[in-house]
């Protein structure tokens, strides 16, 4: 998909096709259609950061309550999203041990506990041993810190799953 096609998508069919860079997010990429004509892939990243910048943090704090755990409930249940079912299977999260599924169920919800929000961070980036580590350190992080610190690794979830579909879209034709 090149850029002239993407520029050229009504609000329904590009909220379809990026609704969920941000995960359940889908209002981001409908207040962000009325920034084109785009000039490429990374002037919808910046348009889609600077929206999220310029929420009240009550407001990035809920995008981060959209993101599912990791190795939690819906990945056992199947209830993912199809993004996040490959990120989190990419990861290894679907090759936990019993040992490592306590310990992250147990790290998530200590996270939980102490800033209202889940732990997020870009699957993709990450493998399990590193996932488990930053959880551990992040929890002794401060509130604001750890806040801008998740919103950063929103980000780069979003910029993966943007190119991402771009890339696969060239096959698929819009
Ligand atoms: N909680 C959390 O980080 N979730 C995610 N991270 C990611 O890359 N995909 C997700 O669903």
């Amino acid at each position: 998909m090149d850029i002239n096609t993407v520029n050229s998508l009504s609000y329904e069919d590009f909220v379809q096709v990026f609704g969920n860079v941000v995960e359940k997010c889908p209002l981001i990429s409908a207040a962000v259609w009325s920034r084109r004509p785009f000039t490429g892939l990374s002037d919808i990243e910046a348009n889609i950061a600077e929206f999220i910048d310029s929420l009240p943090r009550s407001g990035q704090e809920g995008i981060l309550r959209c993101h599912p755990d990791l190795a939690g409930k819906d990945l056992q249940s199947g209830t993912l999203t199809r993004e996040s079912n490959e990120e989190q299977s990419q990861a290894g999260m679907t090759a936990l041990d019993s040992v490592e599924i306590s310990r992250m169920r147990h790290l998530n919800s200590e996270y939980k506990k102490r800033f209202g929000f889940p732990f997020v961070i870009c699957a993709r980036m990450n493998d399990k041993e590193a996932i488990l580590r930053q959880l551990s350190e992040r929890l002794t992080n401060e509130r604001e810190t750890e806040l801008e610190r998740a919103i950063d690794e929103v980000k780069k979830i979003c910029r993966l799953r943007l190119y991402n579909l771009v890339l696969s879209d060239t096959q698929n034709k819009l």
